[in-house]
């Protein structure tokens, strides 16, 4: 192990917004690889993350948190108390606000929730690939007139700008501490979770509108093996749960071509972070209500 030196800081970040505001995206480019998923489609996000930076100078866990949104379900008001309770105890928050877009009502609430933290709150501007640079100078000002920010950085996690930057000032943020977790460790998430956020991810891309969020993945059985040739073998038992019949039908498509598509896409992510050969089998079970229901939000560990 590496020499930690004696002005190490060492601590637990927030990373909060509203949905749709980058925060996973972010996550994955300060850790530099995938521990969260991402997509076009707001409320993406149902768990917080633990992913863990460490540089030369300190170690942040950054716990990524659902966009805030007013709960309109079961699942919704634990959504909210999962972002109050890690918005407790952290040493430092990040709030991303999307570069393109205005300072809304959104972003306000969070704002107010911001204010009940000791903990001080740095700014991202986020996707400043996606306007001029002279419209990043205008949102800076915007947002420091907004609140009050212990620091503002602007950001682009997509084409990698100020990644290492804003890595360095909310470091700088974090009270002097030894490293918290292994110098080489990216998440604390298990292997079952990480798999099954892969293949709702999988699950989620390409859908349009009719199928929201009613997704939610279970795994049913999870081995081990080596293929004929003696190669090592991850064989998974899933599960896709959807809240009515018409979204079952959306999922497995004209003769099952979204479901083997879904598959694919799943087993070949799983496939990278596992590194081993991965055989994958995919049920859809319709499991009425699944967001208002407590025995299966526990089921799904919520
Ligand atoms: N161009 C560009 N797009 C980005 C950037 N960061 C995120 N996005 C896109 O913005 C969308 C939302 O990103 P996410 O990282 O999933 O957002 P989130 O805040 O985690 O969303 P929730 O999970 O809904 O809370 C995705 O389509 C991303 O590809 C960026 O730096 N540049």
């Amino acid at each position: 192990m590496r020499e930690i030196p004696a002005d190490f800081r060492a601590g637990f970040v927030a990373i909060i917004g509203r949905p749709n505001a980058g925060k996973s995206t972010l996550t994955n480019a300060l850790v530099g690889r995938k521990v969260a998923i991402t997509s076009d489609r707001p409320e993406t996000t149902r768990r917080v993350i633990r992913a863990i930076v460490t540089r030369e100078d300190g170690q942040a866990i950054l716990v990524d948190t659902p966009g805030m949104h007013r709960p309109r379900t079961l699942l919704g008001e634990r959504l909210g108390d999962m972002v109050r309770d890690s918005l407790e105890d952290v040493d430092a928050v990040v709030m991303c606000l999307p570069a393109n877009e205005k300072i809304g009502p959104g972003d306000r609430y969070i704002f107010e929730m911001a204010k009940k933290t000791k903990a001080p709150v740095v700014a991202a501007i986020t996707k400043t690939d996606l306007v001029a640079p002279t419209e990043v100078a205008t949102k800076i000002a915007e947002v420091s007139e907004a609140y009050d920010f212990a620091e503002i950085v602007p950001v682009s996690a997509v084409a990698g700008n100020q990644v290492e930057d804003l890595a360095g000032v909310v470091v700088a943020q974090l009270p002097p501490s030894p490293p918290l977790y292994p110098l080489d460790a990216v998440t604390d998430q298990s292997e079952e979770v990480m798999i099954s956020e892969l293949i709702r991810e999988a699950g989620l891309a390409d859908l349009r509108e009719e199928l929201p969020h009613s997704l939610a993945v279970t795994i049913d059985e999870m081995q081990e093996t080596t293929t004929r040739a003696g190669e090592p073998l991850l064989r998974i038992h899933a599960s896709l749960h959807v809240e009515r019949n018409s979204q079952k039908g959306i999922i497995i498509g004209k003769k099952g071509a979204r479901l083997s598509q879904i598959g694919r896409a799943a087993r070949q992510s799983i496939q990278q972070l596992f590194g081993s050969k991965v055989y994958l089998d995919l049920h859809v079970r319709v499991s009425k209500d699944w967001q208002r229901d407590p025995k299966m939000l526990n089921r799904l560990g919520f």
